[in-house]
C-alpha cells in the first residue's frame, strides 16, 4: 500500500544527565516552544461541541482549508466531508504520525475507514471535528473491493 506507512515507535526524548534544564518544572511552557500559528487557528477554528449533528458545523471551504494547512503547523484532515483538527491528536495515535501527515489538508476517507469502526471515530474522532466543508480531493482512488452484491465494509451507516 503506497499510501501507508505505519509507525508504531515510541518516540521518546530525554535530556542529558547533566542538563540544568531537568531541575526545572516539567509543566513550564517556554515561550519559543510554543506556536502561534496553531494558537490563532486554533482560536478562530475551535473543535466544536460533542452534540453539534456533522450537518450543524461551521462550513469551511477547501480554498481556506488549503491556506490554513500550507504550512503544516495545523494538521486538519478531511473523512466523509468533515474536517477533524489533528493538530495535539496526532503524538497519540496509536497508528503513527506519519500516516496522519501524509493526508494533511486533504481526504482521507477511505482509507481511514479501512483501520478504523465506528466506534473509534466516535470515541476519538468527534472531538476533533472544527467544521464540513465539500470537494476536497482524496490524492488516491480506491481499489473497490467487493463481497457477492455488497462492498466489504459497507455496513449501511452513513
Ligand atoms: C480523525 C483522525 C483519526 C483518529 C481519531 C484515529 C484514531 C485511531 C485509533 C483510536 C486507533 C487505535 C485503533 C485500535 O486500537 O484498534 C488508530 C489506529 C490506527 N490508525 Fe488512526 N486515527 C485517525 C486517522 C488515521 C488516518 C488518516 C490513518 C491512515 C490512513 C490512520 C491509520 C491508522 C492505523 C494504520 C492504525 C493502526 C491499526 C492497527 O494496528 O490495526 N488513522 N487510529
Amino acid at each position: 500500500m503506497g499510501w501507508l506507512q505505519l509507525n508504531r515507535q515510541q518516540i521518546t526524548t530525554s535530556l542529558p544527565e547533566k542538563c540544568p534544564e531537568k531541575e526545572k518544572d516539567s509543566t513550564t511552557t517556554f515561550i519559543e516552544n510554543v506556536n502561534t500559528t496553531y494558537t490563532a487557528t486554533s482560536q478562530l477554528y475551535p473543535t466544536q461541541p460533542l452534540q453539534t449533528p456533522n450537518s450543524q458545523l461551521p462550513f469551511i471551504s477547501p480554498a481556506t482549508i488549503a491556506t490554513v494547512t500550507a504550512d503544516h503547523h495545523v494538521l486538519w484532515l478531511v473523512i466523509d466531508n468533515i474536517i477533524y483538527d489533528c493538530t495535539d491528536f496526532i503524538s497519540g495515535h496509536p497508528g503513527g504520525a506519519a500516516v496522519i501527515e501524509s493526508f494533511v489538508g486533504k481526504d482521507c476517507s477511505w482509507q481511514f475507514w479501512r483501520f478504523h469502526s465506528r466506534e473509534h471515530m466516535q470515541r476519538f474522532g468527534r472531538g476533533l471535528r472544527v467544521g464540513r466543508t465539500k470537494g476536497v480531493r482524496n490524492p488516491f482512488e480506491e481499489r473497490v473491493r467487493w463481497v457477492g452484491l455488497r462492498r466489504l465494509g459497507d455496513d449501511g451507516w452513513d
